[in-house]
């Protein structure tokens, strides 16, 4: 029998006004999934992660996260952000913001507890950064800060991790790095990333979602042509461009094709 899901997601519409931006979306996720999610700018991958984070509220359907609403399953889910903007020069060490991946409101009276320090140090051993704790964070190259970010989003012990384009300001070696890092915290962890590294994913994820609105969800990880014909849209060039989005002749909304 297969276990229960740890994100079930089921006629889910949600927007910011009065278009909904996700459809009638269904998911199950099961524990030591390792799911990429594609689709074309605008299409609402963040807008999906938003609702599973409880920062925006369905207009219709049900989320639960390991069986309880959003409200109380989201304390199993760590988060890695797109974009992490932050002052170089402003003196915070790596420990330290691994350290803030603990803070919730229910700790803002009394922040920390003496067996934190054992969590965060296990979360930069996760990340091979245990070394670098007490550096400041601005000195650590692209790859280390990702790692460090990685770490934040570990140290609460979540169930699932969700990351959103953690990729995205990387180089390729880099890119990588990461991906290897997240495929050895899958043995342990179920793994939502949204990504537009569509080669990468493909060799990384067990499963792919492709989200425009709608969403194609298949139990697969290869990503055929038609697979991204039909939510970008467009015809793309994978082989010799490797960027998805690269529209060829005009295409047709009409044959958009589900599952
Ligand atoms: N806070 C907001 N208020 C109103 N509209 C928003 C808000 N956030 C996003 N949107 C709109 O919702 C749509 C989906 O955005 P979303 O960020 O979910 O897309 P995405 O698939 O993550 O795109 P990208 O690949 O560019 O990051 C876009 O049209 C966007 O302009």
């Amino acid at each position: 029998m297969q276990n229960k899901p740890v994100i079930h997601i089921q006629n889910l519409w949600a927007g910011y006004g009065k278009d909904p931006i996700l459809e009638n979306i269904q998911l199950d996720i099961y524990p030591q999934d390792f799911v990429g999610l594609i689709g074309p700018n605008g299409g609402g991958k963040t807008t999906l992660i938003k609702v599973i984070l409880g920062l925006l509220a369905p207009a219709r359907g049900t989320v639960e996260i390991m069986g309880l609403p959003v409200e109380q399953g989201r304390r199993f889910v760590g988060y890695v952000p797109q974009f992490v903007e932050f002052d170089r020069a402003f003196p915070i060490s790596v420990y330290e913001v691994v350290r803030m991946g603990l803070l919730n409101k229910r700790r803002l009276l009394n922040p920390f507890k003496p067996e934190d320090h054992q969590k965060i140090m296990d979360a930069l051993e996760q990340v091979n950064l245990a070394g670098l704790a007490q550096q400041p964070i601005g000195e650590l190259s692209g790859g280390q800060r990702q790692r460090a970010y990685i770490a934040r989003a570990l140290v609460s012990q979540p169930e699932i991790l969700l990351l959103d384009e953690p990729t995205a300001s990387v180089d390729s070696h880099t890119s990588t790095t990461v991906f290897e890092l997240l495929r050895e915290l899958n043995r342990r962890v179920t793994i939502l990333l949204i990504s537009h590294d569509i080669s990468a994913i493909s060799s990384y994820v067990k499963t792919i979602g492709c989200l425009n609105r709608r969403l194609a969800y298949h139990a697969q990880k290869q990503i055929t042509a038609d697979m991204l014909q039909s939510t970008y849209q467009c015809p793309v060039d994978l082989i010799a461009h490797g960027l998805p989005h690269r529209v060829l002749p005009s295409h047709n909304q009409e044959e958009l094709i589900h599952d």
